[in-house]
């Protein structure tokens, strides 16, 4: 069983990291931290190509074994039919995504962060369906010659979805380049329980909290202690969790936990909290509560005032600017919802990049897997990587890339079938109700086939093929 949590309950002294001045020994080390995150059109023009690229990833759709070769083909008729829905969203937003600027922003504050920690390292960003590439990224550590790499996903909660899925790639980038043999790495699969997370967190929500108190809010009859906490949490379908074995679910129960735990611990009086799951596609069950539901659930229990938490991602995306501050404030609204207050997401909050930087830091020494094992078993040189990582993974929850194959092995093994993608045309829906699944399913199949015969019967590759 592999470990995915970063914390360290372990007795034994972790190795050590050289900071600066540095050994002749370290005059050698070049560090790197390799930011992983989704990546997001930059004008609508990228719209149809960003979703081609999400929906080739058999880790966010997967057809059966046998079919495995249509991915593509799927891929870009869901991508082309889904794109003018998806433009309207980012057109509403400012015309695309603000994630490659922000990570980017991120990245730099983060070196800051580890340089005032004495930490020389280069801080790269690697995007899963857009610019910049995971694969640009690699070749920017190759020409730097970077010798130690943590690798760490912008997410704090793992999913098979989002940091399984760029792991995945990764892996395959360092399997298949013998040129990235001598680099050391070593990898954070998910860092919720870090405590500047958990802080950072609490802070923006308590601010939000209090601003119920100002005089505006107090003659609309608000106040903090009528503020309901409303965590919203990107969702996953269920089968991630109940087949596959996504730890998802339980790292965001855990996350929510943390944070009221911290705002309970500060004295802070409020009504409540929730968890629910939001941007559910597709025509398969998404985890529950979801937001929507839950917002008119609370609405009918009397609730006034909603402090909104977006939950799985820390920069401001499609789904807090649009689908939070527009479709479900509309909804909180017109279930008589008097006070909406959305947290901000943590961007370059400084609590958060500290901690980040310090978990950076912390995860170095293991970049050695062999070296790491051997100072915590008080063994001599451990020869066998996957033994190292077995020590190092039941203590620190820091994953050797050679070894994401195996944690990635705990919770998707069997690589059982992922959900179909939404179809969606104007009003009409054919891919995503639950009455609608089976005619969903049936229709996108026909289409497929009907395409695949037209291609294989001429000769000619369909509109839809690269
Ligand atoms: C923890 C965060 C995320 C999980 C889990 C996740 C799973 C997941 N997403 C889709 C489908 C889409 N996601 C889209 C955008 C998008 N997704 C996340 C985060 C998670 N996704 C973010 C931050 C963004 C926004 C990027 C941006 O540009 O701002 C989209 C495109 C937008 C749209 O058309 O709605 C799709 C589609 C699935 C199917 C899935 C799990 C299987
Ligand atoms: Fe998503």
């Amino acid at each position: 069983m592999v470990a995915t949590s970063s914390s360290s309950s372990s007795s034994l002294t972790p190795p050590t990291f050289q900071q600066r001045p540095q050994t002749p020994d370290d005059a050698k080390k070049n560090v790197g931290v390799l930011l992983l995150n989704l990546g997001g059109p930059e004008t609508l023009e990228d719209v149809q190509e960003f979703l081609y690229n999400l929906f080739a990833d058999p880790d966010i759709l997967r057809l059966p074994e046998p079919l495995g070769w249509a991915q593509p083909l799927l891929a870009r008729i869901v991508s082309y039919v889904r794109a003018p829905q998806s433009q309207e969203g980012y057109r509403a937003i400012g015309g695309g995504s603000p994630i490659r600027k922000t990570t980017e922003e991120q990245a730099e504050a983060l070196q800051r962060a580890m340089d005032a920690k004495d930490v020389d390292a280069k801080v790269y960003v690697a995007m899963r369906y857009w610019n910049p590439f995971t694969e640009e990224a690699i070749e920017r550590i190759k020409r730097d010659r970077i010798t130690d790499l943590v690798v760490l996903p912008l997410y704090p909660q793992f999913s098979v979805s989002t940091s399984g899925s760029s792991l995945r790639l990764l892996e395959k980038i360092f399997r298949d380049d013998p040129a990235l043999a001598p680099l050391k790495h070593t990898v954070i699969p998910s860092w919720y329980q870090r405590p500047g997370y958990v802080r950072a967190m609490a802070n923006l929500i308590e601010r939000e909290i209090q601003a119920y108190d100002s005089e505006e809010e107090r003659k609309r009859g608000l106040g903090s202690r009528s503020a309901h906490v409303f965590f919203s949490a990107h969702g996953v379908p269920k089968s991630y969790v109940v087949e596959a074995g996504d730890p998802y679910k339980e790292e965001m129960e855990e996350t929510v936990e943390l944070i009221v735990g911290e705002l309970k611990r500060r004295g802070i009086a409020y009504n409540g909290h929730t968890l629910a799951y939001q941007s559910r596609v597709g025509p398969v069950e998404w985890l529950e509560p979801y937001t929507d539901d839950s917002i008119r659930y609370l609405a009918k229990q009397g609730v006034e005032a909603l402090v909104v938490v977006p939950i799985s991602f820390v920069s401001e995306h499609i789904e807090t600017l649009e689908e939070i501050d527009m479709e479900y404030r509309e909804v909180a609204e017109e279930s008589g919802i008097k006070g909406w207050r959305r947290v901000p997401a943590l961007g370059c909050d400084q609590v958060f990049i500290d901690d980040l930087a310090s978990a950076a830091i912390e995860a170095l020494p293991y970049v050695d897997v062999n070296k790491a094992a051997a100072a915590r078993s008080g063994q001599g040189e451990v020869e066998n990587a996957a033994a190292a990582a077995a020590v190092l993974q039941g203590q620190s929850g820091l994953v050797p890339m050679g070894s994401v194959d195996a944690l990635l092995e705990t919770y998707d093994g069997d690589r059982k079938l992922l959900p179909v993608p939404d179809i969606t045309v104007g009003e009409w829906e054919w891919g995503w109700t639950r009455s609608a699944e089976l005619w969903n399913g049936r229709l996108a199949m026909s289409a497929l086939a009907a395409i695949l015969a037209f291609e294989i019967l001429t000769g000619k590759a369909a509109f839809l093929l690269e």
